[in-house]
């Protein structure tokens, strides 16, 4: 967390409760894999006067947010961090007031998110500028729903520019990637020449339509603490990358600088040989113009950046014919190191009557902003050369240590309030030791924050448990606890999913006289009402390959079993959440960001999300099969 006078919670601080870095890879610049986002924040607002951190939160403003607000529209934008200088570098006259960052590659908790929209609401209200990703539209969804509860006028935009991953494959749409910064800087010049929200949310709608991106990368990625993202076989490069340290739609050979930028310009304008995606609308010839952004994905040198804008200008001028009037080049929005680049193009005729480059061009004070750009593109300036080679329970029990809530027989009108604290506990030990095979398994068919997403959320509860601010005796009260942790603490698809779970089952049991029921019919009762939320936000359904292909076994399970005259049995519970979570190894994603990783590299590896809930589940039943 971090201090009011843009101080964070040092690496020293966090020491304390995190572990120091142990034998990286590549040794890199970090103290404390944990504390890696607050010591980066703090750092950079040291150095920058013209910032300030709110007290509490990784959100980041502009000092003087309490006057600019009164007459401007805010721009705030955020996701997880790993992609700097996204977002924190585009805070400036002309760009963004706020960023909120979350964990590596995690989406921020929906109260940072909150928060950030509290400092800067003021009569123009707020925008929000969310890339695509399902942590990011749910937690800054729940923050937007929350601030109009409070009266405030705030909207939301989400950016998906990704040109790369086949329609049909994916439910999730389209990812949020460079193509982004350009939207900061378009309605960020909007906002400062002081054009009202409606119309900057209609221009965003405009703007995401001209907006395509394609990315390729040359090495995986390492965030600190972790293994390496993926394995590139040597010579071969990932094409269709993402932000997050995946590894491409496709691995292949690769040929050259200038072949590989084609392609990636082939996939947008859905050209040549790549020519099924049609995300962007078919360049004209001697007739388009556009924007060409070449990004930087965190470990490419200036050298190889001047080759791809050689070869990407060369094929855009010459080959598709047309105007290429403004370039930016440089370090825009990463993937935490990874060696390769995207290139992004923004059709500059996207808005009707408006001329792009006025909002392009127009001042900003914002770092990371690349000052005097390129005018390139006309015909003669580019020369056409061959192509190179290549809470405390009660302290009395008498049960045995087998005994678990659950086995209560449904005939018992109350429960134990000491052995469901000793089912939160088991549950939150089981996430701790599984935290490793999470963490490996997210970093295959994800972006690797799963395990820390989830101990994160569990040591927050174990805390509460210890200091007996859990409301044990209350269910109803005590899964709005839970929500509430899920919604302050974790972050990621994960925090958003859980807090939006655990919310909706303690509705359910509110208007009811439930301390009366047997503890198995509330779960049951809970889990109906849980999992219909998440359905209905998350837009995810049993199949789908999340962890909803546990839950809802489990639901039907307990329906079934949790109303008969006899115990349930725990070991059939613990068997039944342990396959259907090995399970999902064979699925095919179509929810969330394993849908962006093919099918074949997702084969035989479960969804780290099911395999969260069936260590949870079988840590509160106490049976932990052999791992
Ligand atoms: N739409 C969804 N509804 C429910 N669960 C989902 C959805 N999308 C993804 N998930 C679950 O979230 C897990 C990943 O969580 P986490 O790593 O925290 O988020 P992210 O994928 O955003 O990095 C997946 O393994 C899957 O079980
Ligand atoms: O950096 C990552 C994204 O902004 C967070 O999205 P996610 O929580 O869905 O992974
Ligand atoms: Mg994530
Ligand atoms: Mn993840």
């Amino acid at each position: 967390s971090c201090h009011e006078d843009g101080r964070a919670e040092s690496g020293q601080d966090l020491a304390k409760h995190h572990h120091p870095i142990k034998h990286p890879h590549i040794p890199q610049l970090v103290d404390f894999p944990a504390a890696i986002v607050d010591d980066a924040l703090h750092g950079l607002v040291r150095a920058d006067p013209r910032l300030r951190i709110l007290k509490g939160h990784r959100v980041v403003v502009r000092s003087d947010i309490d006057t600019f607000k009164q007459d401007h529209v805010c721009i705030i934008s955020g996701g997880g961090s790993g992609h700097e200088p996204a977002h924190v570098g585009y805070i400036g006259d002309g760009m963004l007031a706020a960023a909120v960052a979350g964990d590596v590659f995690a989406s921020p908790p929906t109260s940072a998110v909150l928060a950030a929209i509290r400092a800067c609401a003021g009569p123009k209200g707020v925008l929000l500028v969310v890339k695509n990703y399902t942590g990011d539209r749910l937690n800054f969804g729940l923050a937007v729903e929350q601030a109009r509860f409070e009266g405030l006028l705030v909207d939301m935009v989400i950016v998906g520019d990704d040109c790369a991953l086949p329609r049909e494959k994916s439910k999730a749409g389209r990812r949020g990637l460079a193509g982004t910064v350009l939207m900061h800087k378009v309605l960020g010049a909007m906002a400062e020449a002081g054009r009202d929200l409606a119309s900057l949310s209609n221009a965003a709608a405009h703007l995401s339509r001209g907006l395509g991106t394609a990315g390729v990368a040359l090495s995986p990625c390492q965030v600190p603490g972790r293994q390496p993202s993926f394995h590139l076989e040597p010579g071969t490069c990932g094409i269709g990358v993402g932000i997050h340290g995946e590894s491409g739609a496709a691995e292949i050979p690769f040929t050259s600088a200038s072949a590989i930028c084609r392609d990636l310009l082939d996939i947008m304008l859905n050209q040549g040989k790549i020519a099924n995606r049609a995300y962007m609308t078919q360049p004209q010839r001697n007739v388009s113009r556009y924007a060409l952004l070449i990004n930087n994905l965190g470990a490419t040198s200036q050298l190889e950046l001047g080759v791809a804008a050689m070869a990407a200008l060369d094929h855009l001028i010459e080959d598709v014919g047309v105007f290429v009037p403004r370039v930016y080049m440089g370090t825009f929005m990463t993937s935490m190191n990874m060696a390769g680049v995207s290139l992004t193009l923004l059709d500059l005729d996207a808005l009707p009557a408006e001329a792009l480059e006025q909002w392009l061009d127009a001042p900003t004070t914002a770092p990371a902003w690349p000052g005097p750009t390129l005018l390139g593109g006309t015909k003669q300036f580019v020369v056409r050369r061959d192509e190179p080679p290549i809470t405390v329970p009660a302290p009395h029990s008498s049960e045995a240590e087998e005994t678990t809530a659950l086995q209560r027989t449904p005939s018992e009108i109350s429960y134990s309030t000491d052995l469901l604290g000793k089912a939160i506990k088991g549950a939150c030990e089981a996430l701790f030791s599984g935290e490793p095979e999470l963490s490996r398994l997210d970093a295959i068919v994800g972006d690797g924050d799963c395990g820390t997403t989830m101990t994160e959320g569990a040591r927050s509860v174990l805390e509460q448990l210890q200091v007996g601010r859990l409301a044990l005796h209350n269910p109803a009260q005590l899964l709005q606890q839970l929500a509430t942790i899920a919604q302050e603490n974790m972050g990621g698809t994960s925090g958003a999913v859980y807090s939006i779970f655990f919310a909706a089952a303690s509705s359910c049991l509110n208007d009811r006289d439930v301390v009366r029921a047997p503890l198995a019919s509330l779960v049951t009762m809970a889990l109906t009402a849980g999992i219909d939320a998440v359905m209905k936000y998350g837009g995810a359904q049993q199949g789908d390959r999340t962890m909803l292909d546990v839950l809802v076994p489990l639901h039907h399970y307990l329906d079934r079993h949790g109303s008969a005259e006899q115990p349930i049995d725990v070991g059939a519970v613990a068997t039944l959440v342990e396959e259907a979570s090995h399970a999902t190894a064979d699925m095919n994603a179509t929810c969330g960001r394993s849908s962006y990783v093919p099918d074949h590299l997702l084969r035989g590896h479960p969804d780290p999300g099911a395999r969260a809930v069936a260590m949870w589940v079988q840590g509160a039943l106490h049976r932990h099969p052999r791992r």
